[in-house]
């Protein structure tokens, strides 16, 4: 008889993204993302991090500062970004796993790469103005969107 203990087809996704996420060097919120097509193929993966050629230590990390460019927020890219340029096939279609509801840019991003479903765990921005503009973008391009229980599987301390 086969094992009964196997996890799901959400648990095995949304672990991935978590996986992703524990890549992340901001200190504050570690995102991580995982996009699946039809075929239930995982076809990108991504966290947010600093593009290629800059340096984590050079960077800046804070939230505030007397500057924005003394931030991270000018800098990182954000985990769906990197799960959409690094997917290897065809997007069109496919789910998005993310651990955090996706900012209005990145639903940018995700509408027109195809996809046409989100599943997040957190959605601790969802009081902000530009989580309503990310969700009026969403409702518009027919995306449907779930929230699920994060994956037992991995978890971040
Ligand atoms: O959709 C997103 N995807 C994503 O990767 N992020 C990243 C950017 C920042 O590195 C971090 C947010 O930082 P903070 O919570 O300190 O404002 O999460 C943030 C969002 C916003 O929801
Ligand atoms: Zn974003």
């Amino acid at each position: 008889m086969k094992r009964q203990k196997y996890i799901s087809w959400d648990e095995y996704f949304i672990g991935v993204a978590q996986l992703s996420a524990l890549r992340s060097k901001d200190p504050s919120t570690q995102v991580g993302a995982c996009i699946v097509n039809t075929d239930k193929r995982i076809i990108g993966i991504g966290y947010n991090g600093l593009p290629s050629g800059c340096e984590d230590d050079e960077f800046p990390w804070e939230r505030e500062n007397k500057s924005i460019v003394d931030t991270k927020y000018p800098y990182v890219v954000h985990a769906e970004a990197n799960a959409i340029l690094n997917a290897t096939r065809e997007t069109k279609g496919s789910s998005i796993y993310v651990t955090l509801f996706p900012c209005n840019e990145c639903m940018k991003l995700i509408i027109q790469s195809g996809i046409k479903e989100i599943v997040y765990v957190s959605d601790k921005y969802s009081e902000t103005d530009l989580h309503k503009a990310a969700f009026k973008m969403m409702k518009a391009a027919n995306i449907s969107y779930r929230q699920i229980n994060a994956s037992e599987v991995v978890k971040n301390d």
